[in-house]
């Protein structure tokens, strides 16, 4: 039996450019990410996303702006936490990034992705997320730099997705 954390993970977008944040504490410290965190009693998933992003780079999206791209699960050996991370894209937003005490954000090319200061599951999910597929992604973790074993699918929608899982 796994407990279940729910958590959000969004990334701004343009046609060039992704917006990553260094994380300047907590967990995933001084790893790139997008912006996220966890799903509060009493709050939906998507204010959620829309409430860490505004937290952690002061940027604002309207809830018809987030388009749910993926779900990330993550397990950890010897660890009763399954981590459930809903990954988000924005590509319209009001405002100007900006750091905050959690993060220092920064634009990257999609060819200058800094993957080997990111979670190491990142390197295997993101280029679906650049080629606009959706994606289903499992990861079990030894500590928190190695993967024991992962499964990875495109999806081809994200409702029949959720509305088929247990
Ligand atoms: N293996 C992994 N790969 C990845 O790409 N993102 C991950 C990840 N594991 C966790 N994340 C993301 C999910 C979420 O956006 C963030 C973790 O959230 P936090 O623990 O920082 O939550 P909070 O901001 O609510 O924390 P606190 O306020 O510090 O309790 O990291």
């Amino acid at each position: 039996m796994f407990l279940k954390k729910v958590y959000t993970l969004v990334f701004l977008r343009n046609e060039t450019q992704i917006l990553l944040g260094l994380k300047k504490r907590g967990f995933g410290v001084n790893k790139w990410n997008g912006f996220g965190g966890k799903v509060e009693q009493n709050e939906t998933i998507i204010d959620a996303a829309i409430r860490e992003l505004k937290e952690e780079c002061c940027v604002v999206v309207n809830k018809c702006d987030l388009k749910n791209i993926g779900h990330l699960e993550f397990t950890f050996e010897g660890d009763s936490l399954l981590m459930d991370v809903r990954v988000f894209s924005a590509s319209n937003y009001q405002g100007v990034p900006v750091e905050t005490e959690e993060m220092a954000p920064k634009w990257y090319g999609y060819d200058e992705v800094p993957f080997d200061n990111m979670w190491p599951d990142d390197r295997i999910w993101f280029p679906y997320m650049v080629k606009n597929k959706l994606f289903f992604g499992k990861f079990h973790y030894k500590g928190f730099d190695t993967i024991l074993n992962y499964e990875l699918q495109e999806l081809k929608s994200m409702e029949t997705f959720y509305k088929n899982k247990k």
